[in-house]
This record gives C-alpha cells, sequence and structure tokens, in this order.
C-alpha cells in the first residue's frame, strides 16, 4: 500500500485521477453467473528459452495459444539471447527435463508434442528415452542446430543421437536448409535438392519430414518440401521481404504440433502451420537491433 507522502508525489508527477475505492465491498454472485470450463488439447513443448522472447519455449508457447491449446513446457536450457545473437547457454541436468515431463504427462496428459532446441547428447538421449516410456506421440522433431544469426545450439555429438534416438520416434520432422544438408548428406541450392534432401531423410527412418526453405536463396525461402514415404509435395508461399524471421522454424513446429493435438492429419496439420507462420512473418516486430521475431499475435490486430 503507498503511503499518503508517496500518493501525493505521484498524483503530482502523472496527473493521474484517482478513484476513491469503498472499503467493505461486498461481492455477491448471482445464480445466473455462468462459468464455461474448457477442456482444450494440451500441447507439451521440450526446448530451450530464449531470453529475448522471439523463439524457443517462449515461441511455443505463444503459438500454442494462437491455435487455442493449452501449452505446456519442460526446459531443456535457458540461453541468454537478444536480436543480436546468444551470448551465454546453461543446460539443465537431463533428470530436471524428464521430471517435468513427467509432471506434466503424469497429470495433464498431452496431445501434441515438440522438441525444439536439446543442446546435448544427455538431455536429447534423456527425452527420447522419455518419448518411448510414455509412449508420447504424437511428436513433432525440430532438430534445432544451429540459428540464423549463426550460433551453435546442438553440441557435435548429439546430432547421431538425434538421428538414432530421436528421429525414428517423429510422426513429422522438420530440418531447415543446414539441418537437412546434415541429415541427408547433401547440398541443398534449388528445390530439387531439397526434394532431394527430403526423400533421403525420410528412407533413413522419419514417417514425414519437411525440409524448411526460410535458408535457401531467393523465392525459395517460402517454399518447404513435405515428404511421406508416398507423397512428395511442395508447399509454397510467397517469399516475405523481411528481415524479421526470429523463431520462424520454432513457430512452425510448435503449430503443427498444436494441430497434431486436434486430432489433424500430420500433411493438414502442416498445412495449417504453414499459413499460420506466413502470417506471423507478414507482421513481424521491428524490435532490438538486429533480426526480430515474428509477430505471434497477428490475429489480434484486427
Ligand atoms: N522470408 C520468408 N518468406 C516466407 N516464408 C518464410 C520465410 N522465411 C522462412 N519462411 C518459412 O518459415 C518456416 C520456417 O522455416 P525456416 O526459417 O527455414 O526454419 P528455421 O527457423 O528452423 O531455420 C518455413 O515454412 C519457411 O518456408
Ligand atoms: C532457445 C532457442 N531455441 C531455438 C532457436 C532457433 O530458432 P528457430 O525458430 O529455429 O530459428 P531462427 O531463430 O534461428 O531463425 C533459438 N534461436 N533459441
Amino acid at each position: 500500500m503507498a503511503s499518503r507522502c508517496g500518493r501525493r508525489w505521484w498524483r503530482r508527477h502523472q496527473g493521474i485521477q484517482f478513484t476513491k475505492i469503498p472499503v467493505n465491498l461486498e461481492f455477491s454472485v448471482s445464480e445466473a453467473t455462468v462459468v464455461t470450463e474448457l477442456r482444450p488439447p494440451v500441447a507439451l513443448t521440450i526446448a530451450g528459452s530464449d531470453s529475448g522472447g522471439g523463439a524457443g519455449i517462449q515461441a511455443d508457447l505463444r503459438t500454442f495459444a494462437f491455435q487455442r491449446v493449452h501449452g505446456t513446457a519442460a526446459l531443456t536450457c535457458v540461453t541468454a539471447q537478444n536480436t543480436l545473437g546468444v551470448s551465454r547457454v546453461d543446460a539443465l541436468p537431463p533428470e530436471a527435463v524428464a521430471a517435468q515431463i513427467e509432471a506434466v504427462v503424469g497429470d495433464i496428459g498431452v496431445q501434441g508434442i515438440k522438441t525444439g532446441m536439446l543442446l546435448n547428447q544427455e538431455i536429447v538421449q534423456e527425452v527420447a528415452h522419455q518419448v518411448e516410456r510414455l509412449g508420447l506421440n504424437p511428436l513433432v522433431v525440430d532438430p534445432v542446430m544451429v540459428s540464423r544469426t549463426g550460433a551453435k545450439l546442438l553440441a557435435e555429438e548429439a546430432i547421431v543421437a538425434i538421428r538414432e534416438r530421436l528421429i525414428p520416434l517423429a510422426q513429422v520432422l522438420t530440418p531447415n536448409r543446414y539441418e537437412a544438408q546434415i541429415l541427408s548428406g547433401l547440398e541443398l541450392h534449388s528445390l530439387e535438392d531439397m526434394k532431394a534432401a527430403a526423400e533421403r531423410i525420410g528412407y533413413q527412418g522419419s514417417p514425414a519430414v519437411l525440409v524448411k526453405g526460410g535458408g535457401m536463396p531467393g523465392e525459395l525461402q517460402g517454399v518447404d518440401v513435405w515428404f511421406d514415404g508416398q507423397r512428395l509435395e511442395v508447399l509454397k508461399t510467397e517469399r516475405i521481404p523481411t528481415r524479421h524471421t526470429h523463431g520462424t522454424g520454432c513457430t512452425l513446429s510448435a503449430a503443427i504440433a498444436a494441430q497434431l493435438a486436434w486430432g489433424k492429419e500430420p500433411f493438414e496439420a502442416v498445412q495449417q502451420a504453414k499459413l499460420y507462420v506466413t502470417e506471423a512473418l507478414r507482421h513481424p516486430l521491428a524490435i532490438g537491433a538486429g533480426q526480430g521475431p515474428v509477430g505471434h499475435f497477428y490475429p489480434l490486430l484486427g
């Protein structure tokens, strides 16, 4: 409670009008008061924190909310990050990651899961173990390795664990250009290269792969390639001319997980998610001195 002197100071300096609030307010709830209990689908993100709020857990939870899904989170690491880059990363112990997953799944239950930045081999292995043990699905694996600003987000030795332990458990895998090159062993310069990489990664054992084009040259920036063992599809939107693309990959994979939590089929989930990320890119946040985040809350803009 502010002191009298404090209140006078505040009034003088801010010119704010104060309304006298009656003491002993009696609240009465009429019988007509309606409480609407909701039972939304629940999604879980297993990812890192981005202090700048553009990617990672922060982007995932906002995306879940705009897909009308309740978002839960298991934090893997904490990054000190802004629009200019990553200055520090602190890992959580794998047991702490496991405990968060267990806490959410054991009580609330989840209908859609995504993994993002897993940082090191121990965390990748623990997450894969929990996914298997708890039978978590449908699972979207965003194999986060390097940010667009060039920061290394995954230890070298963890790539093998992602490939061998986690990818086989995924319903949808969403590598960007750089990650698709590592997983396929191919160089990606053209649409044909993206298709070849999607097929090669798919045949390595992931049910469905979406090779994302944000890191490709020119118009390919709005183009993604889908391969699910049978269908090879090109998902194309126009290239959005903005440098504020931070968090596109996190947003896309979170939106896919949310759509899967709603019961959508994987390809339809991907189509819906791409619409969301494209509109978010069309309303980017020009904050900070570098690469700002996509605008998750564009649906509120009217
Ligand atoms: N400039 C852009 N214009 C249109 N779509 C884009 C653009 N940049 C990225 N995307 C889309 O954003 C999604 C995430 O892709 P990408 O940026 O490659 O992922 P990541 O953030 O993991 O590198 C994809 O659907 C991609 O096509
Ligand atoms: C904590 C954290 N997680 C993931 C990323 C990478 O974000 P992403 O959306 O894949 O892509 P860019 O921001 O690199 O375009 C991150 N930077 N931090």
